[in-house]
């Protein structure tokens, strides 16, 4: 069996603060295969962002282990990429230096990441926008170019926290597809953590849904769309998929986001 490019083995954590303890995340278990697409869903406050923070190795759990190649997680790794709801381009560098930031911090050579990330701005639809501000772009083409600066390290996992809520909701969809084609195309391992049930069921090719807190592991729905064929459909074309209600009525009744 090959070894799994992320794994949770029976993680609980627990923030403590001056106020208590908090159990935020409990036996948490699940593996994720190199190239896998996974989305996280859960109420408010039921842990997301944190097992993004255990994989980032910003946090260590309380009890259990992270892996990532079979090796457990003890710090921030270039292996692991962030794309998140506000884009942080800084507005005094052109969108070309915005993307070659993090090869610069690591010192590597000016002309290679110049070039990288030329191909990657190109890629993206951003070619005639290298040496524009940030400001100059509309929302989704920030998006774009936050992922490219994020790419531009070269990661082989890249974790997705809520990355498009802050885009209007045609944006969303249409960026939401693009970004989806690109991790596929360049065969990614990618962790989604939202609060957009149908974003995270079209993007997918597996759905965690966390209980409320402590977050646990409620189930994990693979995702399929038999009515498309053999090839996975993009993203948009999987919201109009005839599987696509089903999955989103069980991922629904599972969150009970009813009122109390
Ligand atoms: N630094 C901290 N100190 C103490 N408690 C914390 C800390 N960070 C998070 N928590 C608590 O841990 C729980 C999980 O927080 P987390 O941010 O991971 O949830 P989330 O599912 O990402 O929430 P949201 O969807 O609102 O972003 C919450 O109840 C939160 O109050």
């Amino acid at each position: 069996m090959t070894t799994p490019k992320i794994e949770f083995r029976n993680v609980n954590l627990r923030y403590f603060t001056e106020k208590g303890e908090t159990l935020a995340l409990k036996d948490i278990n699940f593996s994720v295969q190199q190239g896998e697409f996974v989305s996280i869903v859960g109420q408010s406050g039921c842990g997301k962002s944190t097992l993004l923070s255990l994989l980032s190795g910003l946090m260590r759990p309380t009890e259990g282990e992270v892996l990532i190649d079979g090796v457990p997680v003890s710090g921030p790794s270039p292996q692991v990429g962030f794309m998140l709801q506000q884009d942080s381009l800084f507005e005094w560098r052109s969108i070309i230096e915005n993307t070659v930031l993090g090869p610069e911090i690591r010192s590597e050579a000016k002309d290679k990441a110049h070039r990288r990330a030329t191909d990657l701005l190109t890629r993206y639809g951003l070619g005639e926008f290298l040496h524009s501000r940030p400001s100059e772009l509309s929302g989704g083409m920030r998006q774009r170019a936050a992922l490219a600066r994020t790419m531009c390290l070269q990661p082989d996992i890249l974790l997705l926290d809520e990355p498009f809520s802050a885009l209007d909701f045609q944006t969303r969809l249409s960026i939401a597809d693009e970004i989806d084609d690109i991790i596929r195309t360049e065969n990614k391992t990618a962790i989604l953590v939202t609060h957009d049930i149908p974003e995270a069921i079209a993007m997918a090719d597996r759905v965690i849904v966390l209980s409320r807190r402590p977050g646990r592991i409620r189930s994990i729905h693979p995702i399929s769309f038999p009515s498309h064929g053999d090839n996975r459909p993009g993203s948009f074309d999987a919201r109009e998929a005839e599987e696509f209600p089903a999955y989103f009525n069980t991922v629904w009744e599972e969150l009970d986001v009813h009122v109390e």
